[in-house]
């Protein structure tokens, strides 16, 4: 099967600003891709390019086997875009603002269940003006879902959402997904990624840094894996047999960071057995989502900045 979206050596610039710098991925149908990156990273620009209100500068992209940049309407029909930061007629009322998006499409959804899927049914005749923050980011999620759409663009889905209303925006992406909906997201929050993610992507000045699933993102860059058990009584850091990883001491606690856990294990074990000891508290921990965005993109954690 065709990919649903190709993206070669794409790039843009604004004067000197390489916004985005020769990025390439695929999404495949049916896949939850995530972009993630900080602030000024390119998310928006790739994520706009693909949807064909920005031009490119150079690369080929390919969207549903349309190029955007000339797909016109009938490419216009076969996605769903929500925007950061919409801005819509505020004296339209929920139900009369979906109902005029859903006349757009060839096949669009009924919009009294478009608006009941996003939890909007009891504001379904409030005027947009009145909605708040996160009652619109909603009604911007009914937009983008009305027309049926092969494939979801979602910009920051669920900023401004409180927590029971993420967990609601989650339920309904997983559900597009079951329903064979490819969906291409930009988020800042790595649970989310880590949610509703097969795949994420980091971005970082432009440039791709990785890609993968988010439980194997940045493995093979040697992120590693933590070993961790407090030496046997009896022993010391010198006794340990030679590991693949590093080892640290903090007096008896160990932590042996390894790019090759297994190995490591099977070692340590080993020798443990051998001696008759035990290792006590023994754990191994990958590094979290988290954990490796944060190191890709060499920012460090708010608690940290703040000690
Ligand atoms: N219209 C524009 N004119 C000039 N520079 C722009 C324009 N749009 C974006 N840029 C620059 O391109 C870079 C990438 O911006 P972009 O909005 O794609 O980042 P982003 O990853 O979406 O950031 P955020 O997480 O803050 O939404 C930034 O340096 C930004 O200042």
């Amino acid at each position: 099967m065709m990919s649903a979206v190709i993206v070669e050596d794409l790039s843009k610039h604004y004067g000197p600003v390489r916004a985005v710098d020769g990025v390439s991925f695929t999404v495949e149908p049916g896949e939850v891709f995530a972009l993630l990156g900080p602030n000024g990273a390119g998310k928006t620009t790739v994520v706009e390019i693909l949807e064909g209100h920005r031009g490119r500068d150079g690369g080929t992209v390919s969207v549903l086997g349309f190029d955007p940049a000339t797909g016109g309407r009938e490419y216009r029909e076969r996605i769903g875009v929500v925007l950061q930061e919409a801005g819509f007629e505020d004296e339209f009322s929920v139900a009369e603002l979906v109902r005029l998006f859903s006349g757009f499409y060839p096949h669009g959804r009924d919009p009294d269940e478009v608006i009941e899927q996003v939890g909007l049914k009891d504001k379904r005749n409030a005027r947009v003006r009145t909605l708040s923050g996160g009652q619109r980011r909603r009604l911007d999620l009914a937009l983008g879902l009305v027309g049926r759409p092969d494939l979801l663009f979602l910009d920051e889905p669920t900023t401004g959402f409180d927590p029971s209303a993420r967990h609601r925006a989650w339920e309904l992406v997983d559900g597009l997904r079951s329903s064979g909906t490819t969906i291409l997201l930009t988020t800042h929050y790595m649970d989310e990624a880590q949610h509703l993610a097969d795949r994420v992507a980091v971005l970082k000045e432009g440039r791709l840094v990785a890609v993968g699933t988010p439980e194997t993102l940045g493995v093979s860059g040697g992120h590693a894996s933590v070993l961790a058990f407090r030496l046997p009584p009896g022993t010391v850091v010198a006794d340990l047999p030679g590991l693949a990883g590093e080892v640290e001491a903090h007096g008896a606690a160990i932590a042996v960071r390894t790019s090759r856990p297994a190995h490591d294990m099977h070692t340590l074990t080993g020798w443990a057995l051998e001696r008759g000891v035990e290792l006590d508290s023994l754990t191994v921990t990958r590094p979290s989502l988290e954990d490796v965005y944060l190191e890709l993109t060499g920012e460090s954690r708010a608690d940290e900045v703040r000690s």
